[in-house]
């Protein structure tokens, strides 16, 4: 067999280096038996059209670039120990995983889709736990001033943050929901569920909703692993808030233009217990700074802001 070195391919993919033309090789020659328990003859088509991709003639790796390759195709995932390693590796080869078929809410033959790549890995890459921290209280007690303080503390420390805010995705994601009870619930489980994918991204997802009642806070806290759900209650008395006022919705919601405003004609329910609860009495009053602080000690020591 004749082999001549080609150039560095039009991609110049890492992968593509050391190549030369030639006939296509069986799997084995690629060292592809070294990944034990994975059907080599299956791979050898799947992973030979993963090289081939996009090139006229067929290619060949050469022996001693070979392994390099598919080391660094499956570096992420053999460098883990765990048991399903194996598994997780011939179903991310396959394009399948190896879970059922499942029905949920209308959504019928349906089946999870898992990807090579995961939590732990996003999570070692960013050197922090994708977590959410559920800001809750009254309007006006300062959520969303919170929210922007603990984000620009914790960017300037090098942690990737996001900001749900719910006056924000009221703009778009929400636009269609009211302030009824059922579709405060609705706004609260949808932007619950964003939150959890942007945990699962390994980021630290910080919501600013009034998320008046209980159970949908509580709810969105079973959406998440033991412990990445941080309920932070902003204590601030309708007092203070109303004397806020900042968008003067009070003054609407007390002379009855505004129906159904939390606090005034409609409920809220404190949380009965949280992880923190940032206390404002009166005069007594604790800079939106010194409270971000107070939520950084608490990631801190619960090993949120490493890996
Ligand atoms: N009826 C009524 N009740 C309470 N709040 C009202 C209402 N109508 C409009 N707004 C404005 O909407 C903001 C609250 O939206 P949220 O998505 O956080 O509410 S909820 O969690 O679904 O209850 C809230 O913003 P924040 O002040 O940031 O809390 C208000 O500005
Ligand atoms: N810790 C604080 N101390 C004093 N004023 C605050 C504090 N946090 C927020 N505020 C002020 O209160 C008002 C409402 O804050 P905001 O963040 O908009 O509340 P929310 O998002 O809960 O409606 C704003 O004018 C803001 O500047």
């Amino acid at each position: 067999m004749t082999t001549a070195k080609v150039p560095l391919p039009p991609c110049s993919s890492r992968i593509f280096r050391n190549i030369e033309c030639g006939p296509s090789p069986a799997a084995e020659t690629l060292g592809f038996r070294r990944l034990r328990g994975i059907n080599v003859a299956g791979l050898n088509r799947s992973l030979r059209s993963f090289v081939l991709r996009g090139r006229s003639k067929p290619i060949k790796a050469k022996e001693n670039a070979s392994a390099s390759l598919i080391d660094d195709w499956f570096k992420p995932i053999m460098a883990k120990e765990d048991s399903d390693t194996e598994d997780r590796a011939a179903a991310a080869l396959s394009g399948k995983n190896l879970t059922q078929m499942s029905n949920v809410g209308n959504s019928t033959n349906i089946m999870w889709h898992d990807c090579p790549i995961q939590k732990r890995d996003r999570q070692q890459l960013l050197q922090q736990k994708g977590c959410v921290i559920w800001l809750t209280g009254l309007s006006g007690s300062g959520k969303s001033t919170i929210a922007c303080a603990l984000s620009r503390s914790l960017h300037s420390k090098g942690k990737l943050t996001y900001v749900l805010d719910g006056d924000n995705i009221r703009h778009g994601l929400n636009c269609d929901l009211s302030f009824r009870a059922e579709d405060r619930s609705e706004n609260i489980r949808r932007i619950g569920e964003v939150a959890k994918l942007f945990a699962d991204a390994g980021v630290i997802c910080i919501t600013s909703l009034i998320s008046p009642y209980q159970k949908d806070r509580d709810a969105c806290r079973a959406l998440l692993p033991k412990g990445d759900f941080i309920e932070v209650f902003i204590d601030v008395p309708l007092s203070v808030c109303e004397a806020r006022d900042p968008k003067g919705l009070y003054k609407l919601a007390r002379a009855g233009k505004i129906k159904g405003f939390t606090g005034i004609d409609d409920p809220y329910e404190p949380p009965c217990s949280c992880e923190i609860v940032l206390q404002q009495k009166g005069s007594d009053c604790t800079s939106p700074s010194d409270m971000a602080e107070i939520v950084i000690s608490y990631l801190e020591e619960n090993g949120y802001l490493r890996a």
